[in-house]
Formats: structure tokens, C-alpha cells, sequence
């Protein structure tokens, strides 16, 4: 593979179209996960670089040339927007890795992934031109009423450091095809390819205030995002905590939010299963990709008692032969969690698992021969019980704890033994067991005899404490459109409800 020498370029916010240094002049520091090394740093917002972006995005709104655009207009963008992102297609993945670890393969496969994502939003914007004005039919002939889809608005993008271009472009490529102008505030953890998108849309000529990025801390940038009474809609991936702070914050203006939150998800496996390997294999995708740092992981391995020794021997061996190094390197397919926050925390939800009497099977450290960086083993965690926190807590990290039953009845139990709802995922070859197991699942996602594989056309999203409402597909236009009724009177007649005066 060969990788470009990477140097982090320097940039400022992106607003109204150009690049613009914060009000305050504050910076953060880019750290590589991998070197634990400062590789750059990226500007630091506030509240009153917010309400600039704001009143930008305001403006685009108000202008012809994006407030008044079609919708085929606006395809032609996020085309052009694609292309370019396809074309940097190296550099961006490289520059993926190096500021949240993931390996450099997983990091152009997200690349392709959001080249994809743009080109269906252009597809459906395209589409949104004949479906913006529909008729209703009423039960009176002197009405005649239609509905509008236009644009929301101004819309707050707030997203997390897992999938950093990625999480962003599900929530900007619908925003942009529905006619929103946008503020994105991406993860201080990873935000160097938002960043370059915004370079990205500066080359394509996108309007002025379209899309305004504001990269920062949380407090300090996301949450004054939130309370802008300007802001018309906050579309938010991240943590429940964080969460809980938007949907309560957005409350006291109601203002719709969208919540994409964590998970604990469960992976049920029978014991007809066709091939031990294939399970196997689908069992270590589901819980170890991105470092474990999935929203959707399918981190509670929930297996069946006849078959529970025979399938940890060989997740072990399958689990031994997992290359673990910088991700840059070739073949990677572990590397290092997103900082030393989250390193802390994984290690630190590993000895309390030990403490509370778990058997750690493998792994719980930093594998011996990378002493920089942080670097977690792939983690099994047997003899679990559901009152600890290794059962009910998400690790975010690759931490995969695991659980036997006897009947289907139990399975179910425990599978939905878990306040999160957002994936669930069943191996077996019996698909009328998994039918049952599809109604029976408390979660927005279902996978049958797969985990994890995420495309952009299906709604994404869960239910209980993994939150509310839909990306991906037809869903997560929806979520940047406002819905206009239009009802017009159409007969000669008088309304006829007050006594007319010149009848008095
Ligand atoms: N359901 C999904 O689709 C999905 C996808 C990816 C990640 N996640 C979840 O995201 C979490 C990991 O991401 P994270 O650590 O970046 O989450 P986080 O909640 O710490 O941060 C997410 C974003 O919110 C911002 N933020 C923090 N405090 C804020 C505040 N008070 N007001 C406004 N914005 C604020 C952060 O700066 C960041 O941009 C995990 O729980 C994971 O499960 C969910
Ligand atoms: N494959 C994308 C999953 C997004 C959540 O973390
Ligand atoms: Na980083």
C-alpha cells in the first residue's frame, strides 16, 4: 500500500464560504493516537464564532443562488462534491487514520462509503423536485389543499469521533440535498476531514453558507449551537450523556432534535449454525471492526450452551491471529482506541469486570509488543453476570463479553436485557428461529446471520436509550424538510359563517 507523506493541513472555520479564524484565536491540539504524537491542531470556536455561522447560514437561505435552488440544482453539487472526494480518496483515508486509528483500509472503505452517500443524496434530491408540491384530497369540493416539502431551515450538525467524515456526511448530504443550510460541529477528536470537506466544498463552488464548519470543544462550540434560537433543528450522533444535554438544552427553545446515541448490542448464536468459522468470524467483525468503537457493536456475545465451549476455543485462535499495529500498516485490523480518555475508560471497565468476579479470556492490556500508543488486545470476557457493569455499560472499545442459554425464551431475555436498543444481530440457519427473533428484538437494526454490515440506503437508527429518529435512506431527508399544508379556497360562494351586514 503505498501511503502519501501526510503533512495535517492548517486551517481555520469554514464560514460563508471561506476560511476564518475563530474570534478568540484558540486552538487544539490533533493528536495521532497511534504515536500518541501532537501531528497539528485545528481552530477552537465559541459562541460568537457560532452566531456568525449562523447568520451565514441564515443568508444562504435568503439568496438565490442556494435558497432558491431546485433540487436538481442541488444534486449537481453534491455530484461535484463526490467526485472530489473521491479523488482525495488517498490522502483523506490517511489522514482518517491518522487522526482516529482506525486502520487505513477500514478508513478508505468509510471514503468510498461517504463518495456513495453524497451521489444517493444528489439522486434524491433530483427526486425531491416532483414530490415537492402533492395534492390531498378532501371530502369538499370548495378546498383544494396540496403540501409542500421545503427546506427546513438552518440545521446543527453535531458529530462523534468514530467515523469522522463519515458521521458527518450522513448528516450533511441529506441536509444540503433537502435545501438546509447547515452548521457542522464535528468531534475535537477527529475533526481533520470534516475540515478538508469544507476545502472540498470551497473548490466545488457551493454557495456561501450552505455548509459552515466550526470545529471546537463540545461546551464551548456544540452547545452554544444548540441554544442558538436561530438554529431550526439539531441532528446529534454521539453519547447518551451528551444526549440527554442537547435533547434538554434543545427543549427550552422545542426544538426538534435527532438522536443517534450508544448501544450495547447482543449477538445470538445457535448451535445450527451451517459453519463454526463463518459465525466465528461475523462474532470478532461484529464487535473488534473500527476498534470496537461502534455504536452499533455487537459487544454482548449471547451463545448457546451446546456449543458455548467448542465456539470460544476457536474465537480464541480466530481472535490470536488478529494483526495488531500501527494502522497504517498493511493488514492492520486492530488499532489503537481514539485517545487516552477512552483508553482509560476500556481499561479501567476491564479490572472492575475482573473485580466483580468475570474471567477475562483473553486480552484485557495493551499488547506487549507496542509500547506507544493506546493499544487495547481484543477482549473476552466470560463467567459474566447481568448485574455488572461489563453486561449494561457500552465499553466503545474492543471488549466483547459473553453469555450462554439454553432455550430461545432465554435468549430473547437476554438479549433484550439492556436499556440501549439500537442494533441486535442472530446466527442461525433455522430463518423461521429468526423471524421470531426479529419481532422479538428491542433495537432499530437487525442482522440475521451477519453483524455490523451498514449500507446507505435502509434507515439507521434505535429505540430506548439509543435514541429516536432515522438516517440513511429516504428517512433522513425527511428529518431536514419541512412539511407545508396549503389549503385554498376555491368557490365563488360566500363563507357564510357571520350574518352578512347588508342583510341586517
Ligand atoms: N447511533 C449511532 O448511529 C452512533 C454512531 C456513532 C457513534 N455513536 C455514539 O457516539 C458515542 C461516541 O462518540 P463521542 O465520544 O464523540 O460522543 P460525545 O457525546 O462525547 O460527543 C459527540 C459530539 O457532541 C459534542 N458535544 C459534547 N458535549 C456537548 C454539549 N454539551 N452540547 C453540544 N455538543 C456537545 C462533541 O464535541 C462531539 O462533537 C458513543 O456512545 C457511540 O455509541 C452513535
Ligand atoms: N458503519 C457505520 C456505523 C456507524 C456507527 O457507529
Ligand atoms: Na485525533
Amino acid at each position: 500500500m503505498a501511503i502519501p507523506n501526510m503533512r495535517i493541513p492548517s486551517r481555520q472555520l469554514f464560514i460563508d464560504g471561506e476560511w476564518r479564524e475563530p474570534v478568540k484565536k484558540n486552538r487544539l491540539p490533533v493528536i495521532n493516537p497511534a504515536t500518541e504524537e501532537i501531528i497539528g491542531d485545528i481552530p477552537a470556536s465559541t459562541a460568537e464564532d457560532v452566531d456568525i455561522a449562523v447568520k451565514a447560514a441564515r443568508r444562504a437561505l435568503g439568496r438565490n443562488d442556494w435558497g432558491s435552488t431546485t433540487g436538481a440544482q442541488r444534486a449537481k453539487y453534491l455530484r461535484a462534491i463526490a467526485a472530489k472526494v473521491l479523488e482525495k480518496r488517498p490522502e483523506l483515508a490517511t489522514l482518517e487514520t491518522i487522526d482516529n486509528g482506525k486502520p487505513w483500509f477500514e478508513a478508505a472503505s468509510d471514503i468510498d462509503d461517504v463518495v456513495a452517500c453524497f451521489e444517493y443524496y444528489a439522486d434524491l434530491a433530483e427526486a425531491l423536485d416532483s414530490k415537492s408540491k402533492t395534492e390531498v384530497k378532501l371530502h369538499l369540493d370548495s378546498f383544494k389543499t396540496h403540501v409542500y416539502k421545503e427546506p427546513l431551515g438552518v440545521v446543527g450538525l453535531i458529530t462523534p469521533w468514530n467515523y469522522p467524515l463519515l458521521m458527518t456526511t450522513w448528516k450533511v448530504a441529506p441536509a444540503l440535498a433537502a435545501g438546509c443550510a447547515a452548521v457542522l460541529k464535528p468531534s475535537e477528536l477527529a475533526s481533520i476531514t470534516s475540515l478538508e470537506l469544507g476545502e472540498i466544498c470551497r473548490e466545488v463552488g457551493l454557495p456561501p453558507g450552505a455548509l459552515n464548519i466550526l470545529t471546537g470543544l463540545g461546551h464551548e462550540a456544540g452547545s452554544p449551537l444548540v441554544s442558538h434560537p436561530d438554529v431550526d433543528k439539531i441532528a446529534f450522533t454521539g453519547s447518551g450523556p451528551t444526549g440527554i444535554k442537547i435533547m434538554t438544552a434543545a427543549a427550552q427553545l422545542v426544538k426538534p432534535v435527532t438522536l443517534e446515541l450508544g448501544g450495547k448490542s447482543p449477538l445470538v448464536v445457535f448451535d445450527d449454525i451451517p459453519n463454526i468459522d463463518i459465525a466465528v468470524e461475523w462474532t470478532l467483525f461484529g464487535c473488534f471492526w473500527t476498534n470496537g468503537q461502534i455504536c452499533s457493536a455487537t459487544s454482548r456475545l449471547i451463545i448457546q450452551d451446546t456449543i458455548a465451549s467448542q465456539f470460544l476455543d476457536r474465537l480464541l485462535e480466530w481472535t490470536k491471529n488478529i494483526k495488531i499495529s500501527d494502522p497504517l500498516e498493511e493488514d492492520c485490523k486492530l488499532g489503537p482506541v481514539i485517545s487516552r480518555g477512552q483508553y482509560e475508560k476500556v481499561l479501567k471497565l476491564i479490572s472492575t469486570a475482573k473485580n466483580e468476579g468475570a474471567t477475562i479470556l483473553y486480552g484485557g492490556e495493551r499488547p506487549q509488543h507496542l509500547k506507544k500508543g493506546y493499544y487495547i488486545q481484543p477482549t473476552i470476557i466470560t463467567d459474566v453476570d447481568t448485574s455488572m457493569e461489563i453486561w449494561k455499560e457500552e465499553v466503545f472499545g474492543p471488549v466483547l463479553c459473553v453469555k450462554t442459554f439454553k432455550t430461545e425464551e432465554e435468549a430473547i431475555e437476554l438479549a433484550n436485557d439492556t436499556k440501549y436498543g439500537l442494533g441486535a444481530a442472530i446466527l442461525s440457519k433455522d430463518l423461521e428461529r429468526c423471524e421470531r427473533f426479529t419481532k422479538a428484538f428491542q433495537s432499530g437494526i437487525v442482522w440475521i446471520n451477519c453483524s455490523q454490515p451498514c449500507f446507505w440506503q435502509p434507515p439507521w437508527g434505535g429505540k430506548k436509550r439509543s435514541g429516536f429518529g432515522r438516517e440513511l435512506g429516504e428517512w433522513s431527508l425527511e428529518n431536514y424538510l419541512n412539511i407545508k399544508q396549503v389549503t385554498q379556497y376555491v368557490s365563488d360562494e360566500p363563507w357564510a359563517f357571520y350574518k352578512s351586514p347588508s342583510k341586517l
